[in-house]
């Protein structure tokens, strides 16, 4: 008997991890991903851990435990994993990279054409002063947002020093940071340590002094990208400038005085949609399988299988129309709702979106499609 134990906010999780799918006798325990813990693996001594983002994968939390071979994450970002400590355990590991890059693309693109509709027409061939959208980090989602940009005809300011310069790789950190009029950023959250140019604040004073008080921010990244203290100084000195933040330094709390001098905030479901959810079970599916055939029909007889396309419903939305025309962006995407709800969620008392409030509105969050990029 395979044990497995999973956050319950994994889509389709039965639908991929069953005993006719994996063709082994197994059971799969779900729970909430904070409520996995040092004493729930102590219960169930689970051979197999499906986690997304808000489960720490650390020493504290496997130090005691032996049972535990294979972690996977249906994820993009792997902060919350002590990648380092986990192979020295000997365990295996993996995430689902680039699994929502074009749901994330789309949110941005969604915030930036909800904001300033004026963009739709802004391009290099009816202006002579055509949209600078400026990205940090041109990995799975930087790329992916630069492509939407272009195809509108947009100027793309791009910095990304761990990859060869390009079309869009083109700029230093300080020319995005004071040329753009739109900021999108899509690193990881590296700390001091880990990385030769951490990106824990690296959105600071400094930086927002660079940025002119016109030039847009938007964060769907990890919170401490951004200094929240530093951003709040800078609102109340330039209260004219738009920030989008999907993601917060203190999540799953967020500061009703930060959250009220927002343009638009949202409770992390840049990558949230039905497309994006389903790509990340089917990607730590397919990794599971590769890691137990590795090890050989000793563990387990798996028969391979791809349910992504018999999930999914008929998919509407194509970016082409939207193109053609823009008046339906609330149809594609009304992140005005999203912000409502957030803001909505505030707890007077509090002065504060609490974390049970925040983690409720992402668990009961309704899928949105992704768009059919063609
Ligand atoms: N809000 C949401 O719902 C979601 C948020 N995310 C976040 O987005 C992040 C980025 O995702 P992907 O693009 O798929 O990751 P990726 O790993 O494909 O790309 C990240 C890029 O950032 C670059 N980078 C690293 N340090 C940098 C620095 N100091 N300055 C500039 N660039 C730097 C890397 O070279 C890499 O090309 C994830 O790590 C995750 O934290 C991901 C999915 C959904
Ligand atoms: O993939 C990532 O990285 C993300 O930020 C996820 O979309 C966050 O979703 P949860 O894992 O917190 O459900």
């Amino acid at each position: 008997m395979l044990t497995i134990i999973a956050d319950s906010n994994i889509a389709h999780l039965h639908d991929y991890f069953n005993e006719q799918t994996l063709n082994h006798p197994i059971q799969v325990i779900s729970m909430a991903g904070r409520d996995i813990t040092a004493d729930a693996l102590q219960q169930y001594q689970p051979d197999v851990l499906l986690i997304r983002s808000v489960t720490q994968i650390d020493a504290k939390l496997l130090d005691t435990n032996q049972s535990v071979k294979f972690i996977g994450s249906a994820t993009i970002g792997t902060d919350h994993v002590n990648e380092g400590y986990v192979s020295l355990r000997g365990m295996r590991f993996a995430n689902a990279a680039g699994c929502s890059k074009h749901s994330v693309a789309q949110y941005v693109m969604s915030a930036i054409l909800q904001l300033r509709p004026e963009y739709w027409a802004s391009n290099t061939s009816q202006s002579d002063k055509p949209v600078k959208l400026g990205i940090i980090g041109l990995g799975n989602i930087g790329s992916t947002l630069a492509r939407y940009a272009l195809d509108l005809g947009w100027e793309v300011l791009g910095y990304d020093p761990f990859q060869s310069a390009s079309v869009i790789n083109n700029a230093s950190v300080d020319k995005v940071l004071a040329q753009s009029d739109v900021i999108s950023l899509h690193v990881p959250l590296t700390l001091t340590g880990h990385s030769e140019l951490p990106t824990y604040h690296m959105i600071d004073a400094d930086a927002l002094a660079k940025m002119p008080s016109t030039t847009m921010l938007i964060n769907t990244s990890r919170g401490a990208v951004v200094s929240e203290a530093d951003l709040l100084a800078d609102l109340n000195q330039n209260p004219e400038r738009q920030v989008v933040l999907d993601v917060f330094e203190n999540e799953p709390t967020v500061s009703a005085e930060l959250l009220d001098k927002l343009t638009i905030a949202t409770p992390h479901i840049a990558g949230y949609t039905l497309e994006g959810k389903l790509r990340g079970t089917q990607m730590i599916f397919d990794a599971f399988v590769r890691s137990y055939g590795e090890k050989g029909a000793d563990i387990l007889s798996i028969k391979q299988t791809d349910l992504m396309a018999d999930l999914l419903p008929a998919n509407p939305y194509h970016w082409s129309q939207l193109k053609q025309l823009p008046e339906k962006l609330p149809q594609f995407y009304d992140i005005k709702a999203d912000d409502r709800q957030l803001r909505d969620s505030v707890n007077e008392q509090a002065g504060a979106v609490l974390g049970t409030d925040f983690d409720a509105l992402r668990k009961n969050y309704t899928l949105r499609r992704e768009w059919l990029f063609d």
